[in-house]
């Protein structure tokens, strides 16, 4: 069992992926085996995570700063990123609790980067500021085709009863999504030591087995022998 003797520093663990790839899904799966193991662990997503940063978040996703322009809303990403980073992810990692977060930096590296055209040298300077040494410990990137993902969040908003309008983003075309992937490819090859790339397109169950996996052979603390 985790040992009080073999405990670590708290972990910050970020899922990443194109819209509709599962992300949710599995942050819920990897909270509840965390927290099987007597490891307390915060759920938070972004943009969102605190009250102001979720301000921040329904602006964007309603449409309201498309007109400004990518640069504008990387910048509105990295505000809401500072105060979570600030409010949220720093005190609850000091207090010895893992964070587990749908989202975090590398979504605007690929959205509004190397997507949405945004230079490199903002992006790196607001990762700088948003960051402040904040880096995750590991990114779960999960990757699948946009197309096969949509069918999804089709799925989704037809369980929950809704008509799918889409969000800021998740209206853009299937070219766009593709490119998007490619971004969040990239960045997972260019940053092995913090990204494990995983397929998406499997069954939810089988999913969350692997990258519980990937989490135990990042964090060997959390191994344990003879598991059933
Ligand atoms: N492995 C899977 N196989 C089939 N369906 C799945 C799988 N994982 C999640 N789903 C379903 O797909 C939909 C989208 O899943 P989820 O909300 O977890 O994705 P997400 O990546 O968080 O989406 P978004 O980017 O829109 O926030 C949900 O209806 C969910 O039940
Ligand atoms: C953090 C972050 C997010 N986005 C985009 C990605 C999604 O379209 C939405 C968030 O919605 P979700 O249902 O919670 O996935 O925002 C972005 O473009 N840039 C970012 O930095």
């Amino acid at each position: 069992m985790f040992e009080a003797s073999q405990q670590r520093r708290a972990r910050f663990i970020t899922f990443e992926g194109g819209e509709g790839v599962g992300k949710s899904t599995q942050v819920k799966r990897l909270l509840a085996r965390l927290e099987s193991r007597s490891i307390t662990a915060v759920r938070t997503r972004e943009p969102g995570g605190t009250p102001r940063a979720e301000a921040i978040r329904s602006f964007i996703l309603q449409g309201r700063s498309e007109s400004w322009g990518a640069g504008a809303e990387a910048i509105l990403f990295a505000a809401a990123r500072l105060d979570h980073v600030k409010e949220l992810v720093e005190p609850s990692l000091a207090a010895g609790k893992w964070v587990i977060s749908d989202r975090f930096h590398d979504s605007t590296r690929a959205y509004q980067g190397l997507t949405g055209g945004v230079d490199d040298t903002l992006i790196s300077a607001l990762e700088t500021l948003a960051l402040d040494d904040h880096t995750p410990d590991m990114t779960v990137v999960l990757d699948m085709d946009p197309e096969i993902a949509f069918q999804r969040v089709e799925q989704r908003a037809l369980e929950d009863g809704l008509v799918l309008t889409g969000d800021r983003f998740e209206k853009e075309d299937i070219a766009w999504h593709k490119r998007l992937r490619d971004g969040f490819l990239e960045i997972a090859r260019a940053n092995p030591e913090r990204c494990v790339l995983i397929s998406a397109d499997q069954e939810v169950d089988s999913l969350e087995v692997a990258i519980w996996n990937a989490v135990q052979a990042r964090f060997p603390e959390l191994h344990i022998e003879h598991e059933a």
